[in-house]
């Protein structure tokens, strides 16, 4: 007993117990405490005034309504302009409205080109000292350098989905580009879904295909899904929606863990059952074919495009 209390009690069995009291504590309240993410990076305010040429078609308005939904960009730093009066999002309040690009120069430190390729040489800007970037497909950086006095000049291809804030935008800038100027670009593009800087510009070229006129791709293959189904004697809601289903829900998977495509379909032959017939099959009838014909033939048309 006296030796018990006497160890109990000493100092240095008290420590011993109080820390390991603390440690239990501690293991508990970790085992407990639900997991703290760590704090992500805050999106980046965009300080600079944007311009928008041709922010009134189909790509720019959805570029401009994608900035103003991220709440990144204060409306009054957004400047649109078109030829006709038909204004779009730049019905927004505090959005500013011009058919004057000289204007809408003036009033930005960023100058976004989104008028068709054919229109580029009727258009007369003067850029120097801003950042100018483009998002025409075809019309090559130094072109675009040369025609409006701007060094700074990033050109890139969001898509389509761009208006659902889904698009996946390359951009590539010339050598002079600031880093702020980038970071910038990125952040700009972000609002509109994913945005990735390539090294070069050939890469732009190629991906006015496979990114730029991308989002038409699953609608194609819904399309081919509908009219089978339909040619079978399905319902045309039924076969709107198992192929939209098809397209947009199941092609989830290759967001998941195991989303590697050429993994899917391998899993998907190895199991040779039903879907393996269909795979190969498709594959059979030049599927990877079409796909690459498709892609060289939109490339063949921006070189036209650009050319005028
Ligand atoms: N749509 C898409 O999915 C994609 C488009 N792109 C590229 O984006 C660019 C724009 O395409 P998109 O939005 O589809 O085309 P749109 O025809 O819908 O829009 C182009 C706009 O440019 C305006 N415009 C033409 N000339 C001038 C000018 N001198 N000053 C001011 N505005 C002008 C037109 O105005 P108005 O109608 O008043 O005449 C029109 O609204 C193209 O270069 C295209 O290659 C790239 C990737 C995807
Ligand atoms: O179809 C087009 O011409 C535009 C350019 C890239 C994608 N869409």
């Amino acid at each position: 007993m006296q030796l018990g209390r006497g160890l109990l009690t000493s100092p240095s069995i008290v420590a011993v117990a109080r820390l390991l009291d603390r440690l239990s504590r501690a293991t508990f309240d970790r085992a407990l405490r639900p997991t703290i993410p760590e704090p992500e990076d805050a999106p980046m305010t965009i300080t600079a005034r944007i311009g928008i040429v041709g922010g009134n078609g189909w790509l720019g308005s959805a570029i401009a309504s994608a900035v103003l939904a991220s709440g990144r960009l204060d409306p009054a730093r957004l400047t649109i302009s078109g030829r006709s009066d038909r204004r779009g999002t730049a019905e927004t309040p505090g959005v500013h409205w011009t058919q004057s690009n000289r204007e809408l120069t003036e009033r930005s430190d960023v100058v976004v080109l989104s008028v068709r390729p054919q229109d580029f040489s009727d258009l007369s800007i003067d850029a120097r000292g801003k950042l100018v970037l483009s998002v025409m497909a075809g019309i090559a950086a130094d072109t675009i350098a040369e025609r409006t006095g701007a060094a700074e000049v990033v050109r890139s291809i969001p898509n389509a989905a761009a208006a659902i804030r889904r698009s996946f935008t390359p951009w590539y800038a010339l050598p002079a580009v600031s880093a702020e100027n980038k970071a910038l670009v990125q952040a700009l593009f972000e609002t509109c879904g994913e945005a990735a800087e390539v090294p070069r510009e050939a890469h732009i070229d190629y991906c006015v295909g496979m990114t730029g006129s991308g989002a038409a791709f699953p609608a194609l293959l819904a399309s081919a899904l509908i009219d089978h189904a339909l040619a079978q004697g399905l319902p045309r809601d039924f076969a709107e929606r198992a192929a939209r289903s098809v397209v947009a829900d199941a092609s989830q998977l290759l967001r998941g863990e195991n989303g590697d495509p050429s993994r899917i379909v391998q899993e998907m032959i190895d199991y040779r059952g039903t879907t393996a017939a269909a795979l190969a099959t498709m594959q059979d009838k030049g599927f990877a074919d079409a796909v690459a014909a498709g892609l060289d033939a939109a490339g063949a048309k921006a070189t036209a495009l650009s050319a005028g």
